[in-house]
């Protein structure tokens, strides 16, 4: 078996909202060397850790984690729709191993996922299903969160496990870094939106459209320095993304949630997501980075990163 990695920050304002086109021009030459590593790797086994923004999972009943065994896209900020091309088995064999791990990983056998999924797998493959592929959802918004270590333990078991199928598997880890986007807090949320954030899966194509535009005109104003939004976190971002390609997640183990919330804002939580991912591939040994970008893009209300690795004696 073998294992690479790719992460990848997303933001639903990539088309919608872009930063100037030298900027632009920039982040896609990064995306296309990461789509290029993935081509050349071809993996026939994708794992994909990534967070929900209250579209698939809700306060009706919000895990930490949870393997799909069969996974939809719900289609929201137009992207598109449909099911994931699933490796059921294997879902279900990485959930038993999960558990006997002792995290306790919750299973899907009809998973909703939004462009935190989509938007990676949209963009390295062309499409929700031309690899088979296990999604792994990590609550990194729905307060209350677990600390930021259970991630790296869900991400350690399944690469241990990863290690015993034989195949040629790409993690991928999407969002974070630094970033304070308008999500909705449950704790400071009125009646109507706590609503929402409990049991609203089902919004008419209308008050999607009302929300979206709402993102986007919330991203127009943090790019002029308004809104009182918290800023991105260039710095932090550098610490969080050096500590990851050197492997070295005690720097990260030991944070409080406080840690990553004051310095990167509430979603830079999505970092779990590459935490999980880096894990899983440090379960293969010691790893090598082979590309790491990095611009604070305000446009895209995002601290942007993506990079990719592999196992050292693979590279
Ligand atoms: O509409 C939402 O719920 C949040 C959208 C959003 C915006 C910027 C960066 C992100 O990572 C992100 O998810
Ligand atoms: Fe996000």
């Amino acid at each position: 078996m073998s294992v690479a990695l790719c992460t990848t920050s997303h933001s639903p304002l990539i088309g919608l909202h872009d930063p100037p086109d030298d900027v632009k021009a920039e982040v896609d030459r990064a995306l296309t060397e990461a789509r290029g590593f993935v081509e050349d790797f071809a993996p026939d086994l994708v794992v994909i850790f990534a967070p929900d923004h209250y579209n698939g999972f809700l306060y009706e009943v919000m895990p930490s984690f949870c393997i799909g065994a069969a996974a939809t896209s719900v289609g929201d900020y137009g992207l598109p729709t449909g099911d994931l091309s699933v490796d059921a088995e294997t879902a279900r064999l990485l959930a038993k191993r999960v558990l006997d791990s002792g995290v306790d990983v919750a299973v899907s056998e009809a998973m909703r996922v939004d462009h935190g999924f989509v938007q990676p797998l949209s963009f390295l493959f062309g499409s929700l299903t031309s690899v088979p592929v296990v999604p792994v959802f990590v609550n990194c918004v729905a307060e209350p969160l677990g600390p930021a270590v259970r991630s790296r333990l869900l991400g350690s078991a399944i690469g241990t496990a990863l290690r015993d199928l034989g195949r040629r598997v790409l993690v991928v880890g999407s969002g974070g870094l630094s970033h304070d986007p308008p999500v909705p807090r449950l704790a400071e949320a009125p009646p109507e939106v706590a609503e929402r954030l409990t049991h609203g899966r089902s919004p008419t194509p209308e008050q999607r459209r009302v929300r979206e535009s709402r993102t986007v005109a919330a991203a127009g104003e943090f790019a002029r320095g308004a809104g009182g939004f918290r800023p991105l976190n260039p710095a932090w971002d550098a610490e969080v993304l050096a500590a990851l390609a050197a492997g070295d997640f005690a720097a990260i183990d030991g944070r409080p949630n406080a840690w990553f919330t004051e310095q990167g804002g509430h979603s830079a939580h999505e970092v779990r997501t590459w935490i999980a991912a880096y894990a899983a591939l440090a379960a293969s040994g010691p790893y090598t980075v082979r590309s790491s970008y990095y611009r604070a893009i305000p446009e895209w209300f995002a601290g942007f990163a993506t990079t990719t690795a592999l196992p050292v004696e693979a590279a």
